[in-house]
């Protein structure tokens, strides 16, 4: 049977990338996705914006929606300190066990724990199942029309405290509409727009920051 295009993308890493380093797996996708096979990582001009939440938010736990190939994860992961993790909800199953192997190439099995399945049924576990108190950062890059309805639902959940960051891809495109009119009009959240491309293309895009609660938390130290 042919390989798949994420298939396609593993073997580029597993035979170019230098095993155990980061940035040689996050180059090695973006040389190959740009050049051969376009695929919706969120790409190095995006993934820097990324890192630099991500710095922000110095997160002890974070938790992305849409593993995919593991790209972001592998971003997002680098940048963590000792003792804190990310977990990566991912539903489809080729692309969670990709994800998983291109992640040991990068070296960061450790840190990222990848939970198979759909996001609204994975979120209310959270707390118990995967022991989550609160989550410090969460990047939102899964399905357009689940950013606003699981923002909603990790409230109910009490997974978010005050300062919590959320970052979320593809606002402009392929966009995220109810997302961008219901945090925005949410007072909870504080928003900043980051314009941007599509990853690996020249059409406009764009990723929204929204920190809850950010005078509360300014107010506690
Ligand atoms: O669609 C995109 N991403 C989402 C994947 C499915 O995610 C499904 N999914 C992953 C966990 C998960 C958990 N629960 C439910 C659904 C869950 C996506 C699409 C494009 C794009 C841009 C231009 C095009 F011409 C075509 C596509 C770019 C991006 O950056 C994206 O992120
Ligand atoms: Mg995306």
């Amino acid at each position: 049977m042919d390989q798949s295009k994420e298939q396609r993308i593993l073997n580029s890493v597993s035979y170019n990338a230098v095993k155990g380093d980061p940035e040689s797996v996050i180059n090695c996708i973006d040389k190959y996705c740009s050049q051969y096979e376009w695929a919706m990582n969120v790409g190095d001009e995006k993934g820097t914006i990324l890192d630099k939440v991500v710095e922000e938010a110095d997160p002890s736990v974070a938790l992305e929606l849409g593993t995919y190939c593991g790209y972001s994860a592998i971003r997002i992961a680098r940048l963590l300190k000792p003792n804190t993790r990310l977990l990566t909800i991912e539903f489809n199953p080729e692309f969670a066990s990709i994800a998983k192997e291109i992640i040991e190439i990068a070296g960061l099995s450790e840190k990222v724990t990848i939970l198979e399945g759909h996001s609204e049924d994975i979120i209310p576990q959270l707390k118990k199942k995967y022991e989550v108190e609160t989550l410090d950062f969460v990047f939102l890059d899964h399905w357009k029309e689940r950013y606003a309805p699981d923002t909603i639902l990790l409230e109910e959940c009490g997974l978010l405290r005050k300062g919590s960051i959320l970052l979320a891809d593809n606002i402009i495109y392929p966009g995220a509409p109810e997302f961008i009119k219901y945090i925005r009009s949410n007072k909870r959240f504080e928003c900043t727009s980051y314009p941007s491309h599509l990853e690996y293309m020249k059409v406009e895009d764009a990723m929204e920051k929204a920190v809850k609660d950010p005078g509360a938390a300014a107010m506690l130290f």
